[in-house]
């Protein structure tokens, strides 16, 4: 998955300037920024949410704007705000999501029960899952299909640490030799535990790139949230 050179106005605002980086096959990678970085639109462009202003986006050697249909079949995508369907349970909603992907549905479901861990709450109305539940059951419907990249948009943003750690959790098993994912966060500490690389986004550009140890080391600090204050500095 190649970004390159994105940029992207809304109106006035200019949200991304020329933002490129990869994401390789079997990796974590991160984009971390402040609110309204531009994290969201880049993910949403990766998406095929959006449409692209200028530069190239391409997934899995498919572009975006031309051939989004291709994209979508190897991606899946978690906004922050996604919601499920009120009046299924939790097992409903996965068997919903299943019978669009896939020639066995029932096994996606039964791994996405698994992943979702919800023991028998399983059963009971989305309308009655607190956040945490609601965000550990719409991750497990993200990545129980297996996509070869799974986008996540502030995945433990609003969540408790026991949730949010569950999250992580998940998310860290995620890749495998063809699957990668690209979350952002703005969280320094997270980023770090779950990354291999990240791209440090702030006023719509890649101010730092690289594994978040060697960026601590690239700039001399202690930790992350250092390293980012250095690189917009
Ligand atoms: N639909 C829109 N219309 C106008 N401006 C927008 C729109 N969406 C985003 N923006 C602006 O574009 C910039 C980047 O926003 P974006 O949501 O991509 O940032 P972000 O890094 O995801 O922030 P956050 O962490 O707050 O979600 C911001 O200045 C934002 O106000």
């Amino acid at each position: 998955m190649t970004v390159s050179d994105l940029a992207k106005r809304y109106g006035d605002v200019q949200a991304l300037r020329g933002v490129s980086f990869s994401v390789e096959p079997g990796e974590i990678y991160g984009l971390v920024g402040p609110n309204g970085a531009g994290k969201s639109t880049t993910l949403r462009t990766l998406a095929t949410l959006l449409t692209v202003g200028s530069g190239d986006v391409s997934v899995f050697g498919a572009d975006v704007e031309s051939e989004p249909n291709e994209v979508r079949k190897r991606i899946r995508y978690l906004p922050e705000d996604a919601g499920s369907y009120d009046n299924l349970t939790g097992r409903q909603y996965l068997e919903f999501v299943a019978d669009f992907y896939g020639d066995d549905p029932d096994e996606l479901v039964e791994r996405g029960v698994e992943i979702a861990d919800l023991d028998d709450r399983i059963e009971s109305k989305t309308s009655e899952y607190s956040k945490g539940m609601t965000r550990k059951l719409l991750l497990a419907s993200t990545i129980m299909t297996e996509p070869d990249l799974a986008i996540l948009d502030e995945p433990t943003s609003g969540l408790d640490v026991e949730n949010a750690r569950a999250i992580r959790e998940i998310v860290k098993q995620f890749p495998g030799a063809n699957r990668s994912v690209l979350l952002s966060s703005h969280n320094m500490l997270e980023v770090e535990y779950l990354c291999d690389r990240i791209g440090l986004l702030n006023e719509g550009e890649i101010v730092a790139e690289g594994p978040p140890a060697e960026l601590v080391e690239r700039y001399g600090v202690e930790n992350l949230e250092e390293a980012f204050l250095e690189a917009v500095a």
